[in-house]
């Protein structure tokens, strides 16, 4: 008789900011103590229990940045297997309701340009978050 395992991934929820202000967009810099070390990615982490995306992100923001942000639209969801786990990051494009940010778990942050974006070394799932900002960019025009 063979008999076969069938083991349940994990999956992890990840809301995610794209946020802008004056024409640019923050891009966070991963530590280099996390996974995913120094690679870049749009400030954001795992739902807590209970929390809905849009709770978790106000959440995750003001940890990571300590400023306010203001949900403006919802980008396509975009996973990554990473074997053992599926990420799944939700973006949201946002504004910043309040300014003075401070870092707290970033090595640094960038202010980009959308055409700008590319240049970095993104975290893989975010390469097609960048390609979803471009669609949402163009039909906004
Ligand atoms: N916040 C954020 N996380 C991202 C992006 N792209 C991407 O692959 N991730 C991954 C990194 C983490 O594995 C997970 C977010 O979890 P987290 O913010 O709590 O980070 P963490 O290093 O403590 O998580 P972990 O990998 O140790 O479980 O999603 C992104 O653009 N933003």
């Amino acid at each position: 008789m063979i008999e076969v395992l069938v083991s349940e991934k994990l999956v992890v929820r990840v809301p995610c900011a794209v946020i802008e202000h004056n024409g640019k967009v923050l891009a966070g810099q991963r530590s280099a103590a996390l996974s995913f070390p120094l690679q870049w990615e749009f400030p954001g982490g795992k739902l807590e229990k209970g929390e809905t995306d849009e709770e978790a992100l106000a959440r995750e923001i003001k940890e990571e940045l300590d400023v306010e942000i203001e949900i403006l639209n919802k980008l396509p969801e975009t996973s990554k297997d990473q074997g053992w786990r599926e990420i799944i990051l939700v973006p949201f494009v946002c504004n910043l309701k309040t300014l003075n940010i401070t870092l707290s778990e970033h090595e640094q942050i960038l202010w980009l340009t959308p055409g700008q974006l590319p240049t970095l070394d993104w975290t893989e799932a975010d390469l097609n978050v960048i390609e979803n900002y471009y669609e949402y960019l163009a039909a906004k025009k």
